[in-house]
């Protein structure tokens, strides 16, 4: 199995009123080809800073993180040809169409011109927002603006894909749909996904990280996770147990 991530960054802090916030810290992480791995953990456990930090969209205070055996701190040039993110808060621009998004996006991960509008009609369609390609995406649902926004991270075959909280605010059959999209697309991708979902980090995650207060405390297949924690496989609350028992 080929090793995507060898990350180890403690710690990332923020100057918040004079004060030292220590937002991730002692996290050792691998993530793997082929595979999904999930970031669990409390509101405020630190998983967005890690997804920043290896995103590149803020350096760790000491550490170190390689993507694809580029280093985060020196390489961010190289990480970001093969890198794609979906934002916890999705960052589009209201007065371009869901087209228009789709074919910026194409530009900026290098998809040759005549390739772009089959890709972009390729993940309209998966994705079905084949009818909206012609609105604004402030006209959008909340749904709908996640579905694109992981259209965006995914697009140009993007070989890490790191998705924060990417279901959040779908109806129930636009979840299921995503997490079949996601199982699908994992193939030859390393994909890193946060949720609060524990149906959701059961159903797509091949590894569990769970983090507490910035560091991480265990991590595991659903299975091994539910064995050590004595938890029956077919319980959902596993994981709101094993966050409370942290
Ligand atoms: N820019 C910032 N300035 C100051 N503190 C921050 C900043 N970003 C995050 N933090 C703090 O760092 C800690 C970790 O935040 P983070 O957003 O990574 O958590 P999270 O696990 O993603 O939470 P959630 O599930 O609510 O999205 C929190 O205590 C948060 O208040």
């Amino acid at each position: 199995m080929k090793l995507i991530f060898v990350s180890f960054f403690p710690p990332q802090e923020f100057r918040v009123k004079n004060t030292t916030k220590i937002a991730v810290k002692d996290l050792t992480l691998n993530l793997y080809e082929g595979q999904i791995t999930i970031l669990l953990g409390h509101n405020g456990a630190g998983k967005s800073t890690t997804l920043s930090i290896l995103s590149g969209l803020c350096l760790p205070t000491s550490g170190e993180a390689y993507v694809n055996g580029y280093d985060i701190s020196k390489q961010m040039v190289q990480i970001r040809k093969s890198l794609g993110l979906c934002p916890q808060q999705d960052l589009l621009f209201n007065y371009l169409t869901v087209s228009e998004h789709l074919y910026f996006y194409s530009v900026i991960k290098g998809i040759p011109r005549k390739m772009r509008l089959t890709e972009t009609n390729k993940m309209l369609s998966t994705f079905n927002l084949l009818k909206k390609r012609n609105a604004f995406s402030m006209s959008l649902s909340g749904g709908m603006k996640r579905r694109l926004s992981i259209i965006i991270a995914l697009i140009g075959d993007s070989k890490v894909v790191i998705l924060d909280e990417p279901t959040s605010g779908m109806d129930p059959a636009s979840r299921r749909a995503t997490w079949d999209l996601l199982q699908h697309y994992k193939q030859g991708r390393t994909i890193l996904l946060t949720t609060h979902y524990m149906d959701e980090a059961d159903f797509l995650g091949d590894r569990i990280a769970i983090m507490v207060e910035g560091s991480l405390r265990c991590c595991g297949s659903s299975v091994f996770l539910k064995k050590i924690y004595g938890v029956s496989p077919f319980d959902h609350s596993l994981y709101i147990d094993v966050l409370t028992f942290f």
